[in-house]
């Protein structure tokens, strides 16, 4: 990350979330910034940036507020087949961010391509009230139950296929956010037999 500003600071949460190893080049950096190299979370290196800082990185963000300097972040990136975005220049990046929604395994990807961030923002807001924690429980389940049935029942894809559609269809989700267990339990049963009961599924894979 070139830039350690308030556009540097979203962009490198966001790197953080995925699990990224942060490095950020940058002669001032916000609070949030300093407090996250104290704790060791990222390396930053307090000074400006030279075209070295590329070797060894998998993917620069240039977010400087400088525009030459950006436009030369891009070149070398090129130069150095890196991925790179350009925070204010579009028609320099290689890839450009969309606006996440994630609720447990679930995860929403926004983009307007470019036409209005502040839009693909309102609409994660959006999302988010309508994905609430229900989605993140459901898809838990449902990936226990998939597990269970492709290692220990060895079921074929082509027969397991109908088994979920009939789940989803059935209306397990909303009994999970209803919190009608009885119910959850029951359809659960029906339809792919015992042992399949809402508990013994979710603790086992805890
Ligand atoms: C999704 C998100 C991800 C992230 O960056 O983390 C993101 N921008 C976000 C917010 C945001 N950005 C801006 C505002 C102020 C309002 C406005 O201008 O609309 C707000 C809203 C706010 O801050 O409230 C200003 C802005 N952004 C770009 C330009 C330049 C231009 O368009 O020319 C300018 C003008 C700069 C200037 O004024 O000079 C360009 C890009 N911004 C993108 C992504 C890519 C297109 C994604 C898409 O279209 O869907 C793209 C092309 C490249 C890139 O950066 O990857 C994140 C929402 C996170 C969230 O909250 O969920
Ligand atoms: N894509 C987006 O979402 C978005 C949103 C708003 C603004 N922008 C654009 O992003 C850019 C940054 O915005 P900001 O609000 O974070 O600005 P800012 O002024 O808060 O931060 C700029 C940072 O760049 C650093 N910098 C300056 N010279 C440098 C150098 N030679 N080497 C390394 N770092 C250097 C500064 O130390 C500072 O930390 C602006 O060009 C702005 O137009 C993009």
């Amino acid at each position: 990350m070139v830039g350690g500003g308030k556009v540097g600071t979203r962009k490198v949460m966001t790197l953080l979330e995925c699990g990224a190893m942060v490095t950020v080049v940058s002669p001032e950096a916000t609070k949030k910034l300093i407090e996250l190299a104290d704790s060791k979370s990222i390396t930053l290196k307090k000074r400006h940036y030279q075209t070295a800082d590329l070797v060894g990185t998998f993917l620069v963000i240039g977010a400087t507020d400088k525009e030459e300097l950006n436009w030369r972040i891009h070149v070398d990136a090129e130069r150095m087949n890196k991925l790179c975005n350009i925070a204010d220049r579009p028609e320099a990046c290689n890839f450009i961010l969309p606006s996440v929604v994630s609720q447990g395994d679930l995860i929403l990807s926004i983009s307007t391509s470019g036409k209005s961030p502040a839009f693909a923002k309102k609409l994660r807001e959006d999302l988010e009230k309508q994905f609430g924690e229900e989605y993140a429980e459901f898809l838990h389940l449902m990936g226990a139950i998939r597990k269970k049935l492709l290692i220990q029942d060895h079921h074929a894809p082509d027969d397991h296929k109908p088994v979920f559609e009939k789940l989803i269809k059935k209306g397990l989700l909303e009994m999970i956010r209803d919190g009608k267990k009885e119910e959850t339990d029951h359809l659960l049963v029906q339809v792919l037999g015992k042992g399949y009961e809402f508990e013994s599924l979710t603790k086992k894979v805890g």
